[in-house]
């Protein structure tokens, strides 16, 4: 079970704070018990502050059974009907006595829904059992027609010290080595929501650090945490409204958030039948998706926003209370792992495109082209490779292992060839030269030999004249 599960209070002498509301909901619910009809109570306040908590607990206090229901489920304005409308509280037809609660009623949407606000009201005008409204937002306009039949009550956040002396609780109990400084820090973080402050606590045990600087990296992940709690409420809720806005706050583009969906669907929803028409609903949206991007019309993004979340929301007939771990899409792991790749072969393009003056998308003609010409005639591959000055590891990427290294092979092979002949080349000049220089000497030395002789030859003469 996990610690959100684990350390439910069971009992309203165990939640947390809220002791007005509390008091209040004794005394709503003890006039049920004594026959007085009171008006059903909405409790609203942000997430995990306890409301589903206290209606539960109020419920085992006093000995209620509890039928949950989701507001905006056609069928449970007809559950609702059979046995909120005809049981009354001291006199079930089983023997016992129901709470009824209303979750997350602010989700419902007037007209898309056949039950909508309209019938609720009519069945808590008709109902004699006590029934408990939640909404995050009691004053959102879908419920403007409701307030009035209803008694609003308002659960404030959570104060960082009541988060922490429960963190502080859990940690005793489950044996966990950490200190008040890291418990601090994650009680402020989670800014009175109760729900994730545990969550992070677990989150961190797991991993098996609770240091603060694990504690930290918590926060760091604050865009993908976004994400996380985007898809919890996608996954979890059965309504229209509140997946359809479930988006709002993520900071990522949808082509990105519907791998996430996709990835987790199937560890959330437990029917066959389920995963298929999600599936099928994030299969429409990411036709909206190609087609905002092959239009340049991102308006198509709207639709694609509403089909991966109302969509797949809508998917499932029950809402799974249950803790799924929820993960990271493998496939940006792939993608990121070939992103090298995809790269390398843009610099290849690039290179055939300077070459021969065409665009890269023209290139890719002849990238195709030398795949083929490196299989069937690998020494005219090794030319083309040389001209375009194609690298060993690009040539890796492009041809695998193998084929690109006996076209390389072959270069190297040419280069050294090339290096002999340049080498020889060089020694037969350079014996040339050093011929022509001996040469060259010798006739120097010659001249210098008649100069000299030349005098001696004049003397004689001048001896002999
Ligand atoms: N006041 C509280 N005292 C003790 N535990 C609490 C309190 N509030 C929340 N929790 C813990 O947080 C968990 C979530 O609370 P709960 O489901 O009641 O939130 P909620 O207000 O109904 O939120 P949501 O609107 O998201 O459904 C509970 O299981 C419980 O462990």
């Amino acid at each position: 079970m996990n610690w959100i599960e684990k350390y439910r209070p069971k009992s309203l002498k165990d939640v947390v704070g809220h002791e007005k509301v509390k008091e209040r909901l004794r005394n709503w619910i003890e006039s049920y018990i004594r026959g007085e009809k009171q008006k059903p109570i909405l409790l609203y306040g942000p997430p995990g502050c306890g409301k589903t908590t206290m209606a539960y607990a109020l419920a085992n206090d006093y000995n209620f059974d509890v039928i949950e229901l989701n507001a905006s489920d056609n069928r449970s304005a007809s559950i609702i009907k059979r046995i909120v409308g005809q049981s009354a509280v001291s006199s079930s037809i089983f023997g016992k006595r129901f709470l009824v609660i209303l979750d997350e009623v602010d989700g419902i949407s007037g007209k898309e829904d056949a039950g909508g606000v309209g019938e609720i009201i009519k069945i808590i005008k008709k109902a004699k059992n006590p029934i408990i409204l939640t909404a995050n937002d009691a004053y959102a306009p879908s419920l403007r027609n409701l307030l009035q039949h209803v008694e609003v009550i308002e659960l404030k956040p959570l104060t960082t010290t009541q988060i922490l002396n429960v963190l502080k609780k859990i940690a005793e109990k489950e044996n966990l080595n950490v200190d008040e400084k890291t418990l601090r820090f994650i009680a402020q973080r989670s800014a009175g929501d109760l729900r994730s402050a545990i969550n992070d606590l677990e989150a961190l045990a797991l991993s098996n650090d609770l240091s603060y600087e694990a504690a930290q990296t918590l926060a760091d992940r604050n865009r993908e945490a976004n994400i996380f709690d985007a898809l919890r409420v996608i996954l979890k809720t059965t309504k229209y409204g509140i997946a359809s806005m479930a988006l709002m706050n993520v900071d990522e583009t949808p082509d990105v958030i519907i791998e996430w969906i996709a990835e987790n669907v199937p560890k959330e929803y437990e029917k066959i039948e389920e995963i298929e028409k999600a599936f099928d609903y994030l299969s429409k949206a990411d036709m909206f998706l190609g087609r905002a991007v092959r239009k340049q019309n991102y308006s198509f993004w709207k639709y694609a926003g509403t089909l991966m979340t109302a969509g797949v929301a809508l998917a499932k007939d029950e809402k799974y209370r249950k803790f799924t771990p929820y993960s990271y899409p493998k496939i940006f792991r792939l993608l990121s792992k070939t992103k090298a790749d995809r790269e390398i072969i843009k610099k290849i393009l690039k290179k055939i495109g300077e070459k021969t003056h065409c665009s890269t998308k023209r290139a890719r003609f002849d990238l195709e082209a030398l795949k083929i010409i490196a299989k069937e005639n690998k020494e005219l591959a090794a030319d083309l490779v040389k001209y375009f000055e194609i690298k060993e590891d690009e040539l890796k990427a492009l041809l695998g292992e193998e084929l690109a290294s006996e076209i390389i092979k072959i270069i190297k092979k040419r280069k050294k060839e090339d290096k002999k002949i340049k080498k020889k080349e060089e020694v037969k000049k350079e014996k040339e030269a050093k011929k022509e220089t001996k040469e060259e000497k010798k006739e120097e030395n010659k001249k210098e030999k008649e100069k000299k002789e030349k005098p001696k030859q004049m003397t004689l003469d001048v001896f002999f004249k």
